[in-house]
């Protein structure tokens, strides 16, 4: 009737005087999130699109399925004029899914889809102040959290040497695909579930960090000798907290100014691994810089720090790191791990020792009993109980003292694994040469035992010194008490 009687001018107006009508006595609120907003995307409609395809269970009738490039999961969304129910704060809301045809334009700055789509959020009126903010930065969070998870991990280096990507990044990345994961890791079980609860803790309580004001990052020291696991541990880290990993290549960095830049270009949850760090950096700078004082804050803040070093070739300095990975610059961005990796943790410079440094030292050990087992499992399909007692007793003996690593029994394993009995059997004699081998060069194997004492001996002074005399190899479980994660 309207369509024929009144003209389209007057039909626009009436239709506008009577929905503000409407509006006023209704006792809800709407709100549009168009997928495109003039030429942009927007990104809140993303957002709401992950979030619901999340919250909401696979209760209605049609959905529609995406999967994203780079991710290997898939996402469920609404189809169509679907409409949903949430729950925010006991507010409830409900959200429609609305598509419709786009009208053709004479003139775009770029093509558009033919399809129009948006979200439209229905609040009551009475709730619209009580969530509508938080309510959206909780779903912007929320659909952050998930596009995280479903995306493959990334894996980056810096092995350009400073130059700079397309896009102006100084990090070139690969899919990281390390299958390697805290199940698999044959070490201690004991040191294994504190570690993992103590990246649980890291991961869970940005409240507790909040709250004591300490940056929201963790160091982790990995020290051991070759094959013992040390880049296995790194990529069951960055599995199992599903963390990015920057693998930073020291000797590529030419300044503490560039090593500064690398930091700000990585992503928080990431892991930022420097291996070897004994071979990489020349740990004598130090000195230099003691006997002036001060190594941390006025180098960071002027920028000045690098002119001291140059002639060197390598003008990276340990304070230049320690700046890194403690200094202001560290927190720019949340959630890392630092992870450095050595050989000859009696090389290391004390300063990066101390704690504070470096939250937890890591000894990767060679092979003992319990983690003997867990290659036999892992590699042969040995549970607890498959092998007979007198194979047992006899690896419980020999395994100490052979002084294998774990790298070294995976290899005899994977040699025989067609016929596991063969293997375990090889295993064993390869075990008994090598004790044989230990006990006839006594001497070298008292050195390699005063070695590791040393080392020992080295932490305990530190810890000592540092702690009032307290020394654990593993130390410092923040954040122990549940009540402390929120
Ligand atoms: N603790 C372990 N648990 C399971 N597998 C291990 C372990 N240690 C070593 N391996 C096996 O040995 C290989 C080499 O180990 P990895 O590279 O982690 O040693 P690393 O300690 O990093 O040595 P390097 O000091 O030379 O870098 C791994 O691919 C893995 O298959
Ligand atoms: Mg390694």
């Amino acid at each position: 009737l309207m369509n024929s009687v009144f003209p389209p001018e007057l039909r626009f107006a009436i239709s506008k005087l009577f929905n503000k009508f409407f509006k006023l006595f209704s006792t809800f609120c709407y709100f549009d999130i168009t997928e495109i907003d003039g030429v942009n995307t927007n990104e809140l409609y993303n957002a709401v699109q992950l979030y619901l395809s999340s919250s909401v269970s696979i209760a209605g009738n049609r959905l529609s399925l995406t999967r994203a490039v780079n991710s290997s999961s898939v996402t469920f969304g609404l189809s169509n004029n679907d409409s949903i129910v949430d729950t925010f704060n006991s507010v409830t809301v409900v959200w429609e899914h609305i598509v419709t045809q786009r009208q053709t334009q004479t003139f775009a700055w770029r093509p558009m889809p033919e399809e129009k789509r948006g979200f439209t959020l229905r609040i009551k009126k009475k709730d619209k102040n009580l969530i509508l903010d938080s309510y959206l930065d909780y779903i912007m969070e929320k659909a952050n959290e998930i596009r995280r998870l479903n995306q493959d991990r990334l894996l980056y280096t810096n092995s350009r040497g400073g130059s700079l990507d397309s896009r102006g990044l100084p990090w070139e990345s690969v899919p990281f695909k390390h299958p390697s994961t805290f199940d698999t890791l044959a070490m201690d079980p004991v040191k294994k579930q504190q570690i993992m609860e103590d990246l649980k803790d890291f991961a869970e309580c940005q409240s507790f960090y909040e709250r004591t004001g300490r940056a929201w990052k963790r160091g982790y020291l990995l020290y051991g000798p070759p094959g013992t696991g040390k880049s296995s541990m790194i990529a069951a880290m960055a599995n199992y907290l599903r963390y990015d990993i920057y693998d930073l290549e020291l000797t590529e960095v030419k300044s503490n100014s560039e090593l500064r830049k690398l930091l700000m270009k990585t992503s928080s949850k990431s892991i930022i691994v420097i291996e070897d760090i004994d071979c990489s950096i020349n740990l004598t700078n130090r000195n230099k810089k003691q006997s002036t004082g001060s190594y941390n804050e006025p180098e960071m803040l002027t920028g000045s720090g690098l002119g001291d070093d140059l002639g060197d070739g390598n003008t990276i300095t340990l304070s230049g790191l320690l700046n890194f990975t403690d200094g202001l610059w560290s927190c720019c961005g949340s959630e890392r791990i630092f992870v450095f990796t050595t050989n000859h943790i009696e090389k290391l410079d004390p300063a990066l020792l101390r704690s504070g440094r470096m939250d937890m030292h890591i000894h990767m050990s060679y092979c003992t009993f319990s983690s003997v087992k867990i290659l036999l499992r892992n590699y042969l399909g040995f549970e607890e109980g498959d092998l007979n007692d007198v194979v047992l007793k006899e690896l419980a003996e020999v395994v100490d003292r052979a002084e294998i690593t774990p790298a070294d029994v995976s290899e005899a394993l994977i040699k025989n694994r067609r016929d596991k009995e063969r293997a375990v059997r090889e295993l064993l004699v390869d075990l008994r040469s090598r004790v044989e081998r230990n006990e006839k060069n006594g001497k070298s194997r008292v050195q390699n035992v005063s070695l590791e004492e040393q080392e020992n001996r080295a932490f305990d002074s530190l810890y000592a010194e540092e702690n009032g005399g307290e020394e654990e190899e593993i130390e410092d479980n923040i954040c122990k008490s549940s009540d402390d994660c929120s």
